[in-house]
């Protein structure tokens, strides 16, 4: 791709305010794309050349104090803790900023020249803005003591961001712990530091800035919403430092985050001329053995979402037929005809080793096939299952698979370390093997269709870690996925992309549901977080 020429970028006056990324994704449609390092590197390259010199970092550092200055009002003394990078440039700016407002500033440099006494070798922007800090008065102090952050109101964490390459060790993990271990609150400019922004995995151990908040500069890093990332990154800001990313030259997202935007409009209000039959079928292959509950709950949360029947067919004979909560379910076995070919079909919940019997007659019939828990690990289990799922993909008809990281990791044949290493490169890497809508589960879950860009919901946090959710998400999404296919077909949508909706729309309601119901993240039953139909 050729580079576009400088003056055609977008670049805005800075006259625009940092948002809480809650905020924008509860007001703005987006889809907003978060971007890896090499894009942010491409764009921040593009960007700066498109202003004056050093004005993009100004902004930056700007935007950091502004922010500081907004989020702790009272905070007179406040250390600036800057790494050799330009995100240590980006602390010099905030510095000398918050010094210029009156606050009693303490500029730490942290990193080879404190550490080793070899000369400072930034990069020229952040070089220049060290000396603006140095000529407007900042007082810089080489490294940080053990004790220099008692009597501080405020931390602002410009050590590592987007530049990481390796886990922080020596003088900036010795920063790194004592920063965590002061209780001051912190602000981090771009990533907590030792955070890695494309995957927010975090080895065991690992140093890295817990922050109060983050606030992500020019562009959203995927790691800051996924994998560890949610904990460190605090509450999420961010500013586009009047750059606009939609802009066809800038380069390719690595994902897209996923909020409420443009979902709500897909179900529309109902028809008075409407019928249940207008809503799909919905069946639910599992309850073996002591797992009927299993089925159940994700039966319940296909009714609450919406679908028009709901049948259960349970894997063990001896489980009672009747939801006494839930009277309107109703238990049948898997009809072999082409009830099966109109039907969405969430197999799996609950099912035991008995399940995989079931899947050769499923992966042939079934019109919409969702295949979660052990029907996932039956699959893993088995490459003629595998190859009949690829073939059922190719003749048009969509599945998809909800796989929580130990289970993905089955079907990769890795370990569920390996997958929460780089989860976006799992969900993409599965979804091009199986040919289905991959859902890969945990927090900041991710939804991928072979081919296209994946995308990470923003929704839900650890009220969720609890035994059934995972049932319920299963139903949700199919109840979601048996409206809109059928005679309430979107046109112009393919039946993957039918898939890939409702799994967006379903990832997003379910953890919207949780963070109403838990707002403090206090511990949820999974049977209170099947909808109610309220859930829009
Ligand atoms: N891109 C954008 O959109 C914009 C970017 N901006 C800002 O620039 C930031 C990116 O700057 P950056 O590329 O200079 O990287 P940064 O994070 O400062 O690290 C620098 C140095 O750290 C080192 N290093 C690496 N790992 C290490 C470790 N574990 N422990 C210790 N050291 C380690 C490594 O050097 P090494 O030691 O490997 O030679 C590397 O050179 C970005 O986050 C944002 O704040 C904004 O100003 C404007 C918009
Ligand atoms: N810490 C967390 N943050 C956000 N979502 C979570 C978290 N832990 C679990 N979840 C969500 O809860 C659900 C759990 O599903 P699963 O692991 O299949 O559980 P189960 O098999 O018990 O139903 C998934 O939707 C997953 O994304
Ligand atoms: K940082």
């Amino acid at each position: 791709m050729t580079a576009p020429a400088a003056r055609a970028l977008p670049v805005l006056p800075a006259d625009h305010r940092p948002v809480r990324l809650a905020d924008l994704l509860a007001r703005a449609p987006g889809p907003w794309p978060l971007h890896d390092a090499a894009a942010s590197r491409t764009l921040d390259a593009l960007a700066a050349k498109a202003l004056p010199a050093h004005t993009l970092m100004q902004r930056a550092g700007r935007a950091v104090a502004r922010l500081a200055m907004a989020l702790a009002p009272h905070a007179r003394r406040i250390h600036v803790l800057a790494g050799h990078g330009n995100n240590g440039g980006d602390g010099f700016e905030a510095a000398l900023h918050l010094h210029r407002a009156g606050r009693e500033v303490r500029l730490h440099v942290i990193g080879r020249d404190s550490a080793d006494g070899r000369a400072p070798a930034w990069p020229p922007d952040a070089a220049a803005s060290r000396r603006q800090a140095e000529l407007g008065g900042v007082p810089i102090i080489a490294g940080l003591a053990p004790q220099a952050l008692d009597g501080a109101e405020l931390v602002i964490d410009a050590l590592l961001g987007r530049g990481l390459t390796r886990p922080a060790s020596g003088a900036v993990a010795d920063a790194i712990r004592l920063c965590n271990g002061s209780g001051v609150p912190v602000l981090a400019v771009d990533l907590p530091s030792g955070l890695p922004g494309d995957t927010g995995a975090l080895e065991i151990d690992a140093a890295c800035v817990q922050a109060r908040w983050t606030l992500a500069l020019l562009s959203l890093a995927p790691g800051l919403l996924t994998a560890h990332g949610r904990d460190p990154a605090g509450e999420i800001w961010w500013d586009d430092l009047g750059v606009q990313l939609a802009h066809p030259d800038f380069p390719v997202p690595a994902a897209r985050l996923q909020g409420a935007a443009g979902l709500q409009t897909l179900w529309p209000a109902r028809r008075h001329a409407q019928h249940k039959g207008s809503f799909g079928d919905v069946r639910i292959v599992g309850g073996a053995d002591s797992m009927g509950g299993a089925a159940l709950l994700a039966g319940r949360a296909a009714l609450g979402a919406g679908a028009g029947r709901v049948w259960v067919d349970l894997l063990d004979d001896d489980a009672p037929r009747l939801d006494p909560v839930h009277p309107e379910l109703m238990f049948a076995p898997t009809p072999q005809d082409e009830r099966l070919a109109t039907s969405t079909v969430v197999a799996g919940c609950g099912g035991g080793e008995a399940v995989a019997a079931r899947l050769p007659g499923l992966l042939a019939q079934a019109g919409r096939l969702l295949l979660d828990a052990d029907a996932l690990n039956a699959l893993a289990r088995d490459p003629a299952l595998m190859q009949a799922l690829r073939e059922r993909g190719a003749e048009g008809r969509p599945t998809l698979l909800t796989p929580h990281p130990l289970e993905a990791a089955r079907l990769l044949g890795c370990s569920a370390a390996e997958v929460q290493a780089d989860r976006l490169r799992a969900v993409r890497e599965l979804a091009a093997r199986s040919g289905a809508v991959v859902v890969l589960k945990g927090s900041g879950t991710l939804i991928s269709r072979p081919g296209a860009l994946p995308w990470i919901n923003a929704s839900g946090h650890a009220a969720l870690a609890t035994p059934g959710s995972g049932d319920v998400l299963a139903g949700w999404i199919a109840g979601l996925w048996s409206q809109i296919s059928g005679d309430r077909a979107i046109s112009g949508e393919t039946a993957l992309d039918r898939a890939e909706l409702a799994a967006r729309h379903g990832v997003w309601l379910h953890g919207r549901r949780a963070e109403r119901l838990a707002p403090g993240g206090q511990a949820l039953v999974a049977s209170r977080i099947v909808p109610d139909g309220q859930d829009r």
